[in-house]
């Protein structure tokens, strides 16, 4: 019998080199000061946010995993894809002690779906359309599929926030989750080759973290608010929100706001914003 497992090994995908990313991207200016990339773990988030609090990590450190076995979404959802298929990592960053008021945080999944979006589009030729407020999506003949997440969770204890990124790459349509799951190589990108990959996501990452603490979290300033817009999936989209409290709102996106929350304008003329914990789904033009 052939199980998943076998399956997927068949595939015989190459390890990433984590001496040539360490090489690359940690330097003493550098936002990365440290790199390590694991075969297997239950969860990059998990274990970076363990590392943190117990101080055995700090702020700049990168863990990257060649395979989650317990991986986190949002909502209490899971991440699960085929060992080496993907770009699966999380960062150790501390957004409130370089500039960040606590209200504005919420940019931060916002601001890894611009950078992870601005880097694909240069290395692998690929467009990722943002759907708010933590999904990367392909177009796949046509159809929007998600090819990306993002999870942003702070660790207990004050150490910073871990951001969780990750990044379906040659997974094929046997191997997808679910259905409408996509990756960048049913997206035809120009490569699926994980290092250049992880190392231009990481860069890019670095560089709009920095912009945007530069200017104490305020996007607009920062560009973000601009970037967001030019790559969202969702703003002037019809879309139907389910409530945290039940019930469900239809309206069109409208904004995004400083907060980081979608500005949906209803039928009767309200504009309602949304926080983070209100599922939007897009609905057909
Ligand atoms: O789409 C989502 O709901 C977010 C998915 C985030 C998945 C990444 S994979 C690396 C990191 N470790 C985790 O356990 N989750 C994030």
């Amino acid at each position: 019998m052939t199980t998943e497992r076998s399956r997927w090994s068949d595939l015989d995908r190459p390890p990433l080199n984590a001496r040539a990313l360490r090489e690359g991207l940690t330097r003493p200016d550098s936002l990365w000061t440290h790199l390590d990339v694991v075969a297997s773990t239950g969860s990059t988030n998990a274990d970076l946010a363990e590392a943190a609090r117990a101080g055995r990590a700090r702020a700049g450190a990168v863990l990257i995993a060649e395979e989650q076995t317990a991986g986190r979404g949002r909502l209490g959802r899971t991440w699960s894809a085929p060992p080496r298929s993907g770009l699966f990592f999380s960062a150790l960053l501390q957004p409130e002690a370089d500039g960040v008021p606590p209200a504005r945080l919420t940019w931060l999944p916002l601001l890894a779906g611009v950078a992870t979006a601005a880097a694909l589009s240069r290395a692998a030729g690929v467009d990722t359309p943002l759907k708010w407020p933590n999904d990367l999506l392909v177009r796949v003949d046509g159809a929007e599929r998600k090819a990306g997440g993002i999870l942003a969770e702070r660790v207990e204890g004050g150490s910073g926030v871990v951001l969780g990124i990750g990044l379906n790459v040659s997974l094929t349509e046997a191997e997808l989750p679910v259905p409408q799951a996509g990756s960048l190589l049913l997206a035809r990108a120009v490569t699926t080759d994980r290092d250049p990959l992880l190392r231009a996501v990481l860069r890019s990452l670095a560089e709009w973290y920095t912009r945007w603490t530069a200017a104490g979290g305020d996007a607009a300033e920062a560009g973000l608010l601009e970037a967001y817009a030019a790559g969202s999936a969702t703003l002037g989209r019809p879309v139907r929100a389910e409530l945290p409290g039940g019930g469900e709102l239809l309206g069109e996106a409208v904004a995004v706001d400083g907060e980081g929350r979608l500005v949906v304008a209803t039928g009767d003329g309200r504009r309602e914003p949304l926080a983070a914990a209100d599922i939007v789904h897009l609905r057909a033009t």
